[in-house]
């Protein structure tokens, strides 16, 4: 089996902000906020007697939406096995949002069965998938839900994880750097990457903590997330920061390719730039930053 990961165009999804979809002043204020993509959540924020005015104001919602941002709209259904799932998916053909999340994902078919509900509703270049991974056993299928995202026309494109339901389901506890849990995040990403989808942290709950947060967002980073869902806009800009590109970041890779673009170095495969070896592989990198580096400048143009 060739294992060579597909990479989908770059997208920024530094800062993935929840808006339940129940809450009119909430929808509102999302106009306005400078996060990379908006979920607007059918689950787990919606009270059960909520959901059907949870979806008509998602449609009414999407009438208007700014479809120029730049930004991903984003719809988070209920299962599908529940009352509320299979209305939810309507709603979708109805606001064809950017991607569809899928909550509490456990098995590879049920992003298949998804995908195929969509191919067969006429929506083929329609709204991508992005899985929940927040359940045991969706850590234990990992490599299997990923894989789906090669084999299966590439709709799948993000892993979002949930701890809350993760550390309901399995008693692991919740406690600061998150000692118990970075294994298992770090299979997330591994499995993530190995197929070439991207993969965005879980929610903090505790807003009002910025200085948590912060440090929860720089271990992330450095755990290879490329964001973090949000749950209030306060914690919007410091997520945009510690998934940005530093001004340090974004001139070491301006050196990076400009080494590999020099005469002297036509047709080598390794460089010395001050007393330090860089490969072709991290032109690539740095080629991949810079290119993130446009994709938020013309964010910023539009906000
Ligand atoms: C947590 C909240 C209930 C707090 O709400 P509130 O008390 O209204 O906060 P503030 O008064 O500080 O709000 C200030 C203004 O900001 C707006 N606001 C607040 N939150 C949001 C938001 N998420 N999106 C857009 N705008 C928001 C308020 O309306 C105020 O503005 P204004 O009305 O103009 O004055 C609330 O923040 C909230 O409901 N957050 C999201 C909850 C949610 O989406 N939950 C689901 C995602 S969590 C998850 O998925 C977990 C995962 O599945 C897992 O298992 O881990
Ligand atoms: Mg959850």
């Amino acid at each position: 089996m060739n294992r060579t990961p597909h990479h989908h165009p770059l997208r920024l999804r530094r800062s993935v902000l929840s808006v339940p979809a129940a809450n009119g002043r909430a929808l509102a204020k999302s106009r306005t906020l400078d996060c990379d993509a908006i979920i607007f959540d059918l689950e787990d924020s919606v009270l059960p007697e909520k959901k059907a005015e949870a979806r008509a104001a998602l449609v009414s919602h999407f009438t208007a939406l700014d479809r120029t941002s730049g930004r991903e709209h984003v719809i988070r259904i209920n299962p599908l096995e529940g009352p509320d799932g299979a209305l939810d998916l309507e709603t979708v053909l109805a606001c064809m949002p950017d991607a569809v999340l899928l909550p509490k994902v456990s098995e590879p078919q049920e992003v298949l069965t998804v995908a195929d509900w969509l191919s067969e509703a006429g929506a083929d270049d329609g709204p991508r998938l992005w899985a929940m991974i927040e359940t045991a056993a969706s850590l234990l299928n990992l490599a299997a839900i990923a894989e789906i995202g090669r084999t299966h026309g590439g709709r799948l494109d993000c892993f979002v994880v949930g701890l809350n339901d993760l550390r309901k389901e399995t008693g692991i506890a919740d406690m600061a750097g998150r000692p118990f849990l970075v294994p298992l995040l770090l299979q997330v990403v591994v499995a993530a990457r190995a197929s070439g989808l991207d993969v965005v942290d879980a929610v903090f709950n505790d807003f009002s903590d910025e200085d948590a947060f912060e440090a929860e967002c720089r271990q992330a980073r450095q755990m290879g997330f490329d964001g973090k869902m949000l749950i209030h806009p306060v914690q919007i800009e410091a997520a945009n920061a510690a998934f940005g590109v530093t001004e340090a970041e974004a001139a070491e890779a301006l050196a990076i390719v400009a080494a590999f673009a020099a005469p002297d170095n036509a047709g080598k495969a390794v460089v010395n730039i001050a007393g330090r070896m860089v490969e072709k592989l991290h032109a690539d990198q740095a080629g991949r930053l810079l290119a993130k580096v446009d994709l938020i400048n013309e964010r910023k143009t539009k906000t």
